[in-house]
């Protein structure tokens, strides 16, 4: 019965306050306010542990679920057919540089005809623009036509002064965590190849195939060139910079130690060594790094990423880097692994980058360079099913499902969504894909790789799979 369902879901959102009240009021500190600007405080911080992460899981997941139910279905379709709109606004609050001409502004806000002569346009669709954002809670509406940042607005925020910004557009994004940077790729390059998913599932030859060049960036840009080659196009300089930036975004996706619970780390000695195949600019590695004082590390990339890393950690974490105990070596995944005493080969958002057959590829590279003792962590989202998990990938240790009481999704509705989202980025860039756990275990077998167990730092559906040579 309806009704019946719709207070099990209120039941879940009270039972869920009262477990943040809890845990707050231990703590003595409040729950962040929706219209303050974000800032990384103890109380921002806290959210981060696995029992407030669990407690917003529930609620978030139990209100989207309660909201979809009562309201009129129509409606939830116009909305959904809508979302192209909110990213098109969001994308063009984010060009514009908003959340830090609004952080100049301070609480009291500013007019809408300021916030039109700073950026050049025209005040009657700008104004609806942050209209629309704030009924969202993006931005907020503080007086008739006013505008002032909120929590989740103050996150594009790059610290940097409006006017500055205005003429070093490639440079909007250096030192920043990069989330301004992942919701500018985001709602620019994928908003564009989303609207061609259709015309590419469907297109003759690309409809099947998955080839890195048969994506719906190469039918939105028109281009046979695949993402990253295209992406290093003199006319993407912007973009290319800012894509570089939106890497570190990723980080924010999940608790920002959940790296630390991905392996037993702490289990190495300073014999060992750990290969970070495709680790970028080492953000990840530099958590590992931080917490393990002992751990040898070395981060693989393209040449110009390696560069990009060098600087970064001789500037952040010089102590690391000047010893040599943590290094960096140009390395083309898809060529031959010289690294063949490696303890773990560790792969953070790499495989889902590729489709099967590539990954497959990377794969069998590190099964070729392993030794009998290495082990293989593979991070990345495992994407849990919408039902129930009576799939034998289910029984491998540490895979238990997420915490779902019913009426609840089995994956937690929209506390999960992140994770389909961004399969369907991969889609639109690369023919990659987010995979579920049976697709990894099977991906890995396929190599020579036994998974041994999956390890996850809360009720998120990125998962670290732990593998060793067959
Ligand atoms: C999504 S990023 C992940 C970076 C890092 N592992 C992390 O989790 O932050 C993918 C990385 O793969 C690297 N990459 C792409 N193609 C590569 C190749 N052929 N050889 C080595 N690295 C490559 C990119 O430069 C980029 O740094």
């Amino acid at each position: 019965m309806t009704i019946q369902s719709l207070k099990l879901l209120r039941g879940i959102i009270d039972d869920s306050i009262s477990q943040l009240e809890a845990y707050y009021s231990t703590h003595s500190v409040d729950f962040p306010s929706l219209d303050a600007p974000y800032t990384l405080d103890a109380a921002e911080l806290a959210r981060s542990q696995p029992e407030v992460v669990q407690a917003v899981n529930a609620l978030t997941a139990a209100s989207y679920q309660l909201m979809t139910t009562v309201r009129a279905p129509f409606l939830t379709l116009f909305d959904t057919a809508c979302a192209h709109q909110l990213s098109a606004c969001l994308r063009v609050a984010e060009e514009i540089n908003a959340a830090e001409f609004l952080r100049e502004g301070g609480p009291a806000g500013r007019h809408i005809r300021e916030i039109a002569a700073y950026s050049g346009l025209e005040p009657n669709r700008l104004g609806r623009i942050l209209r629309l954002l704030a009924t969202h809670h993006i931005f907020q509406e503080v007086k008739p036509d006013v505008f002032a940042n909120n929590r989740i607005s103050s996150y594009l925020d790059t610290g940097k002064p409006s006017g500055w910004l205005s003429t070093h557009r490639t440079e909007k994004y250096d030192g920043t965590p990069g989330g301004g940077a992942l919701v500018g790729h985001l709602s620019d390059e994928v908003c564009k190849a989303s609207s061609y998913i259709y015309e590419t599932l469907t297109d003759p030859v690309m409809g099947q195939s998955f080839s890195t060049s048969h994506t719906p960036i190469n039918q939105a840009f028109k281009t046979d060139k695949s993402f990253f080659p295209w992406l290093e196009e003199p006319f993407n300089k912007e973009r290319f910079a800012r894509y570089g930036a939106a890497i570190r975004g990723t980080s924010l996706w999940n608790s920002l130690d959940a790296v630390l619970y991905g392996y037993d780390w702490a289990s190495l000695t300073p014999d060992d060594l750990i290969v970070d195949v495709g680790g970028g600019t080492g953000m990840p590695s530099m958590q590992i790094a931080r917490a393990f004082p002992s751990a040898r590390i070395v981060i693989q990339d393209r040449p110009e990423v390696v560069e990009q890393g060098k600087r970064y950690w001789s500037e952040v974490f010089p102590e690391a880097y000047n010893t040599g105990r943590v290094s960096f070596q140009v390395n083309d995944i898809f060529g031959q692994q010289p690294q063949t005493k490696a303890s773990v080969f560790f792969v953070r958002t790499i495989l889902h980058d590729w489709p099967d057959h590539e990954a497959l590829k990377i794969l069998l590279n590190l099964r070729h360079a392993a030794a009998p003792t290495t082990k293989l962590v593979i991070a990345d989202y495992m994407i849990p099913y919408a039902c129930p998990d009576d799939s034998d990938a289910a029984l491998l240790p540490g895979a238990k499902g997420l915490i779902a009481p019913p009426p609840l999704l089995a994956n937690l509705g929209k506390a999960s969504s992140t994770a389909y989202g961004l399969d369907m980025v991969m889609f639109c860039n690369c023919n990659g894909q987010e995979r579920t756990l049976a697709h990894f275990i099977d991906l890995a077998k396929q190599a020579h790789w036994r998974a041994i167990r999956l390890h996850r730092r809360d009720d998120n559906p990125f998962g670290f799979l732990v593998a060793e040579p067959m």
